[in-house]
């Protein structure tokens, strides 16, 4: 793996408090509402998604992720498939492999996986049952967010991501154990597993084992470590949301620094619209025309524009209206 010694900032605080929601409770819609002001981001707890699905395709991953290198790079492929090092085609690295995929899997886009593993439908179903029940939280949990900002009808943002034809993407993430950072002294401490960046999507469910190294970047600038909680669902605020709340939501600027003893293995759906759906602020959050700070974009346009960034360019810039 390339070596990545370039410094980053000290989180501020170590481990801080992250908004955790109870989607159980419909009255979390307030404090959802407020998680996505202030941070973009919150842990759900009593999300009912069952711990032996996650247990499952867990271990896949891990059997995947432990394959010689020869096998995995036999998958490797853009932007679908496996890879290393390398994120993106833009330049940027990281202490990190990965597998990334179509979430819908009968779209025909990830060829590679019937020759994945050794028992490759025990994978294929996993991952079915992973992002259909993720799927469905992602649902709900916008939904309370529409009813939190008074929105009707109830469905507005979800009915963009519930169809499983629309471009949405799943990740698995493995971040192995550094030998870069000195064990007794730190040194180096700060190697970077995947760079800072926001996501470009609406909104992204992470899940991860118990290792920590995500951390996120709060609207004072600092950066906070998210304390590991392999039973719980992280939400990242994505830079669609922000648009479609015209900034009320903030799309959270998140990175993984690498550790040193122990492996980091994560796993991400990332719920996209459709390629043909038109992004912009919606009409019942503005009063007037002159508030709506983003000009309408699809989220083809975007996604391509996205795609010729940098991990850490502020992607939004260009879409920002001139004149107000
Ligand atoms: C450097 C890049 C990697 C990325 C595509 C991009 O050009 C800029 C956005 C990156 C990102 C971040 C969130 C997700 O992990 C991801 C799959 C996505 O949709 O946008 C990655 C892209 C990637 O790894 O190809
Ligand atoms: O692996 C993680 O914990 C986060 C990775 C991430 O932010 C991403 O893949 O977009
Ligand atoms: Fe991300």
């Amino acid at each position: 793996m390339a070596v990545l010694s370039k410094p980053v900032a000290e989180p501020k605080f170590g481990f801080a408090p992250i908004p955790v929601i109870d989607i159980s409770d419909p009255e979390s819609k307030h404090a959802l509402v407020k998680a996505c002001e202030d941070f973009g981001f919150f842990k759900v707890i009593n999300h009912g998604i069952s711990s032996e699905l996650v247990s499952v395709l867990e271990h896949e991953a891990v059997e995947f992720f432990s394959l010689p290198k020869s096998e995995k790079t036999h998958v490797a492929g853009y932007p679908f498939g496996y890879g290393n090092s390398k994120i993106g085609r833009n330049g940027d690295v990281g202490w990190v492999e990965y597998l990334l995929m179509n979430a819908n899997l009968d779209s025909g886009s990830n060829p590679f996986l019937p020759g994945l593993l050794k028992n490759p439908e025990t994978f294929r179903n996993a991952l079915k049952e992973y992002t259909k029940s993720v799927r469905k939280m992602t649902c709900e949990v916008l939904e309370m967010i529409t009813d939190g900002l008074g929105i009707k009808p109830r469905n507005t943002l979800s009915n963009l991501v519930s169809d499983q034809n629309t471009d949405s993407i799943f990740r698995l993430n493995h971040y192995p154990p550094c030998p870069l950072i000195n064990k007794k002294t730190n040194a180096g401490k700060n190697v970077i597993g995947f760079g800072e960046h926001t996501d470009p999507q609406i909104i992204s469910v992470l899940r991860s084992n118990n290792t920590s190294g995500l951390q996120i970047n709060l609207i004072d600038g600092s950066w906070i470590s998210v304390p590991s909680d392999h039973s719980s669902f992280f939400f990242n605020v994505g830079d669609s949301l922000q648009v479609l709340t015209n900034g009320r939501f903030k799309s959270v600027r998140h990175r993984v620094l690498a550790n040193s003893r122990k492996s980091r293995v994560s796993m991400i759906y990332f719920a996209g619209p459709s390629l043909t759906q038109r992004i912009a602020p919606l009409t019942c959050l503005i009063d007037n025309e002159d508030e709506r700070l983003y000009e309408e974009f699809t989220w083809s346009e975007y996604k391509n524009s996205a795609y010729n960034s940098r991990l850490s360019d502020n992607r939004l810039q260009q879409f920002v209206r001139k004149n107000i």
